[in-house]
């Protein structure tokens, strides 16, 4: 299993930019990717100083002043605002070019808000239904949701662009959204899976905002990786792929509720 590895400097109190470096890792040979996870063992949390050589891509992205309040209410220092961490780690998946990353990129406390949220906005202003599923939620309708999942989306469309080697851009204007998923005990009622299908995206992200208790059942199915194999994210941790080249589905919850936040991204030419 190859790992990727994202270094990100977070923000300081004084500046809003956010820094992404992807160490060459990958494609390194064996001793200086050892060399390169040292570092980071030993680093963890602050600037890591890798060796300019490792250095694959890198960026910045502005974000909003205000969420930089969060950083010191946090003990842990923040990859993105609600983030976990500054350093993310990438797996890809076995047959096929897809990632998940290995912990959480958004903080519970932000998943759970976000879920808040939609419900909050969905109970008052009605679900949206698209072709494949029936509650969601464009993100850009609600100044909150927009607020809450900014951060987050602009590191991982970063993450996207990095690791697909490609700059990005959303399908659509009113990307990314929520999907909701429940199951209501009635056979009638509820929206419980999505079938097989690709998406109108050629690199899809799903960022899973429930924790795993909360449903049973569920995870997501990629045909050309396994069909037997369902990819379980914790909350707060996202899967990568080419969701519109990769058949797919959402497997059925039997139990509860499983919120995700879904981007759907383009390649576009610098
Ligand atoms: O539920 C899942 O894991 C898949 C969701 C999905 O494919 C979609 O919303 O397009
Ligand atoms: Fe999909």
């Amino acid at each position: 299993m190859d790992s990727y590895l994202l270094q990100i400097s977070p923000p300081t109190p004084t500046s809003n930019r956010l820094s992404w470096i992807v160490p060459g890792a990958p494609r390194a040979d064996a001793d200086r990717k050892r060399k390169a996870s040292r570092k980071l063992q030993f680093h963890e949390g602050v600037d890591l100083g890798l060796e300019s050589s490792l250095v694959e891509a890198s960026g910045t992205v502005d974000f909003p002043v205000p969420k930089l309040r969060r950083l010191s209410a946090c003990p842990s220092v923040e990859l993105v605002p609600g983030s976990l961490s500054t350093i993310c780690f990438f797996s890809r998946l076995k047959n096929i070019d897809a990632y998940t990353s290995q912990t959480p990129v958004v903080a519970p406390g932000l998943c759970d808000e976000i879920i808040a949220r939609a419900d909050e906005v969905g109970t008052t202003k009605g679900w949206g239904t698209y072709v494949f599923a029936k509650r969601t939620l464009h993100v850009n309708d609600d100044r909150d949701l927009v607020r809450l999942t900014k951060g987050v989306c602009l590191g991982v469309k970063r993450a996207c662009e990095q690791l697909y080697g490609s700059k990005m851009d959303w399908t659509q204007r009113n990307e990314p959204h929520i999907v909701s998923y429940i199951h209501t005990g009635s056979s009638k009622e509820g929206f419980t899976h999505v079938d097989w299908h690709t998406d109108s995206s050629e690199v899809t992200f799903l960022l899973s905002l429930s924790p795993l208790k909360s449903y049973s059942g569920g995870g997501t199915v990629i045909e050309a990786e396994s069909k037997e194999k369902h990819i379980h994210l914790g909350q707060g941790e996202v899967l990568i792929f080419e969701g519109g080249k990769e058949r797919h589905r959402g497997v059925k919850i039997t139990e509860g509720k499983r919120v995700l936040l879904v981007g759907f991204l383009k390649r576009v030419s610098e």
